[in-house]
């Protein structure tokens, strides 16, 4: 099986509140995953821990079979041009144009000429399926639903193998958060990409993701395909898979 995520031996600590321990997980190649558990139990933590913004206390961390903790600085900006961002909320600059986003960086690590780059974004922000005149707006400008696919435009803009994305159908009302939600899957499909999906929203679970990582005890508690995660004897699973949201988002009454 091809990994291109590998996590072993995670252990988080802010002072004395432990946020993971032991914690390992396996991302497949090509697959959306997604990571669900309670709030505080450390799915944003382990997604900057993942792309580096943050060291654990402990562990080990590769990405696309490069580590990504005490390596070169040189190594690791060669390494985070194949993974691609959206963070809470689109994360956009704000004071920059939609163009100017996700020409960001291809800036930062592109020595590339101007109309090269502009047309290089122009091909993102329409995979993305924003309208042409989006492309000189600022992030205020846009409705919510925008902002997110200019943010998920800038997530692909260095044509990344991986795709990290934190809670991207949070704040969106339900049509504009399926129509993301298909939004990420027809892009997984077309570019071939691997999606680390940061969500709580059930929906979204069962519309795209081939996998979920359940957060739990401080660690991966379960792994799977939602019909085997609701074949595992866990409260928190029970309850979140089997309370009325999650059957409802299953399609049962
Ligand atoms: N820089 C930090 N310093 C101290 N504590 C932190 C820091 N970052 C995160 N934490 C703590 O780590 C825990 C996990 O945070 P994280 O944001 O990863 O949770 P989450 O699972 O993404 O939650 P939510 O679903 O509510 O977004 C929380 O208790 C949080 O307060």
């Amino acid at each position: 099986m091809d990994h291109v995520i590998r996590v072993r031996g995670l252990c988080t600590r802010f002072g004395d509140h432990i946020v993971h321990e032991d914690l390992d997980l396996d991302v497949r190649r090509g697959e959306i995953l997604g990571v669900v558990g309670g709030s505080g139990t450390g799915k944003s933590v382990l997604l900057r821990q993942i792309i580096g913004l943050l060291d654990p206390a402990e562990g080990e961390i590769e990405v696309l079979g490069e580590p990504v903790r005490d390596t070169s600085p040189e190594a690791f900006r060669r390494l985070r041009r194949r993974w691609g961002v959206m963070f809470q909320g689109g994360a956009l600059f704000s004071s920059l144009s939609v163009r100017e986003n996700v020409e960001a960086p291809m800036r930062e690590q592109f020595d590339l000429p101007d109309e090269f780059r502009e047309t290089l974004a122009a091909i993102k922000v329409r995979m993305v399926g924003l309208p042409e005149n989006a492309m000189d707006k600022r992030p205020s400008e846009l409705s919510g639903g925008m902002r997110k696919r200019a943010g998920f435009a800038r997530a692909i803009a260095l044509d990344p193998e991986i795709v990290f994305l934190d809670e991207p159908t949070a704040g969106l009302d339900p049509i504009g958060a399926a129509a993301l939600d298909s939004l990420v899957a027809q892009l997984r499909d077309a570019l071939g990409l691997t999606v680390f999906l940061v969500t709580h929203d059930l929906d979204t679970l069962h519309a795209i993701c081939d996998r979920v990582a359940v957060l739990a005890e401080r660690r991966v508690l379960a792994i799977g395909t939602l019909d085997e995660l609701r074949a595992v004897d866990h409260p928190w699973i029970r309850d979140y898979f089997g309370g009325p949201r999650g059957r409802a988002a299953a399609g049962e009454h």
